[in-house]
């Protein structure tokens, strides 16, 4: 078994990178189209069932699969031996990142279910602060992967 993980090591990475590029495209996006779609929908008839159609999508073809992928190969990767060192503070600050980040990605769900019933309770000021949140963890994200402190 170990054997097979260091062999798959680089290829998994590989993918790990894919994926979470594809997550993190979604991460940044879905909350810029949840600002247009506040401020936006209402001036063309038939703009907020397009935006939703667009949110769906993104949601359900590109993001879901791309966390899921991110997080198998992320795992694979914690149990390949020594590649993570728990008595370091790096996995602990990317760990932490990536809940947080994973926390992010169902609010952005819970926030399109609102808006398909109806019931956005939120201001495209809201979603451009909330935009920030998936920026500041990737910077965190990526100095622990990094830097290893
Ligand atoms: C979803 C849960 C995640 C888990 C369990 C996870 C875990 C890991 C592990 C164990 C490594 C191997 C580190 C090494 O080879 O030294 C790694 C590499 C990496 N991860 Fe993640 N990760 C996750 C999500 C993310 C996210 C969201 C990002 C970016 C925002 C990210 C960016 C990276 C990068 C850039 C590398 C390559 C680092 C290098 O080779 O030096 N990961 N990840």
């Amino acid at each position: 078994m170990t054997d097979i993980l260091f062999t798959l090591y680089p290829w998994i990475k590989a993918l790990h990178i894919m994926a979470v590029i594809s997550w993190m495209a979604g991460l940044f996006y879905l909350p810029r189209l949840f600002v247009y779609h506040v401020e936006q929908a209402g001036t063309v008839d038939g703009a907020g069932a397009i935006f939703e159609v667009m949110e769906e999508k993104l949601l359900r073809v590109i993001m879901r699969p791309a966390m899921i992928v991110s997080w198998v190969c992320g795992l694979i990767l914690v149990l390949t031996p020594g590649i993570v060192d728990w008595s370091w503070v790096w996995p602990w600050t990317k760990g932490v990142s990536v809940i947080a980040m994973t926390w992010f990605h169902h609010w952005l769900a819970l926030r399109y279910k609102a808006f398909a019933a109806g019931e956005n309770a939120l201001t495209g000021r809201q979603y451009r602060m909330m935009n920030e949140v998936p920026t500041v963890l990737m910077v965190i994200i990526v100095l622990s992967v990094i830097l290893k402190f």
